[in-house]
């Protein structure tokens, strides 16, 4: 399997390189290895409790032992949230929300690409009409991706207005996923909460919502979940998205991230390119984390 840049199996590599038997160095060499990835003091702790525990309670001895003990650690915590995406409905609209710049446009390209190869006919809504350049970029991305776009007729139309022409013309013609670029900055938090809500509540005059994705960059840790706060309180967000995972050293964040709002991952983006985007797999997962 490739090495990723947040893998922490390279953090590993020095512990399985040195003696095949657990020492007291092997417990240090751990714990430091998880805090380093960003799992957080608390869930770094629980995992070493685990582990100590069996070892104990199974007399291991072998380094190697301990290495599947915490792979088997990691993927029953990931695994306790559901990373099914919620598409059935047809339409299926699915709204994509977060602040600026952390790559929800690039998200919505890879995804429309993403699911058109289980042959769907998908609909993208540019509703970020706060600025005409991400309107434009969302152009770029459907012409990529192969899937149509419905565009603000001017700009700063009513992002409400986009949507509901979206999702009307997705009805009208047969489509069966709607995806919606949102505004990730207003001049007020308040204002923007106000505005998401509206999108939502013009879109459910139609269909309902299946999902609401928050998009999260890996690289700004706990800071971005920060500023990402207000989404999680008011969007009515059914799963998160993390982006930049290739340019993140810091691979334990996804366990943090799920653990600290209680939402699963439902994405995974690691690059730049089209493809560069997967679902999530609690096994697939651990199995890179820790090599
Ligand atoms: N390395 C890497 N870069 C990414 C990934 N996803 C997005 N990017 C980059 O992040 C930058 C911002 O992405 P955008 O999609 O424009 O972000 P946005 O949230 O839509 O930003 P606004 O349109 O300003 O709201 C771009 O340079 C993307 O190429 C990823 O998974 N890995």
């Amino acid at each position: 399997m490739a090495e990723r840049s947040w893998s922490f199996s390279k953090a590993f590599r020095s512990i399985f390189s040195g003696p095949e038997l657990i020492t007291d160095e092997t417990w240090d060499d751990l714990e430091t290895a998880l805090i380093t990835a960003d799992f957080g003091p608390d869930v770094a702790e629980s995992i070493l409790e685990e582990i100590r525990a069996e070892v104990e309670r199974h007399r291991v001895t072998e380094v190697k032992e301990m290495r599947r003990m915490l792979r088997d650690a990691i993927e029953e915590r990931l695994a306790a949230y559901d990373p099914t995406l919620r598409l059935s409905e047809r339409p299926a609209v699915i709204l994509v929300v977060g602040v600026n710049g952390v790559g929800k446009t690039t998200t919505i390209g890879k995804f429309a690409n993403y699911l058109r190869a289980f042959d769907k006919k998908i609909l993208v809504g540019a509703a970020d009409t706060f600025r005409a350049a991400a309107v434009e970029q969302l152009a770029t991305w459907a012409e990529r991706a192969g899937v149509d776009i419905v565009k603000p007729q001017q700009q700063g139309q009513d992002p409400a207005s986009v949507a509901f022409q979206t999702v009307q013309r997705a009805i009208d013609e047969g489509y069966e996923i709607v995806i919606i670029d949102t505004a990730g900055r207003l001049q007020t938090k308040g204002g923007l909460m106000d505005e998401l809500g509206k999108v939502r509540r013009v879109v459910e005059k139609l269909a309902p919502v299946s999902e609401v994705l928050l998009v999260l960059d890996a690289t700004t840790g706990q800071n971005g979940l920060a500023q990402a706060e207000a989404f999680i309180e008011h969007a009515g967000v059914t799963g998160l998205v993390l982006t930049k995972l290739d340019g993140s050293a810091k691979g334990g964040f996804v366990l943090a991230v799920q653990q600290t709002t209680g939402l699963p991952i439902k994405l995974v983006g690691q690059g730049e390119g089209i493809s560069d985007l997967t679902g999530f797999t609690p096994h697939v997962f651990a199995q890179q984390l820790v090599g």
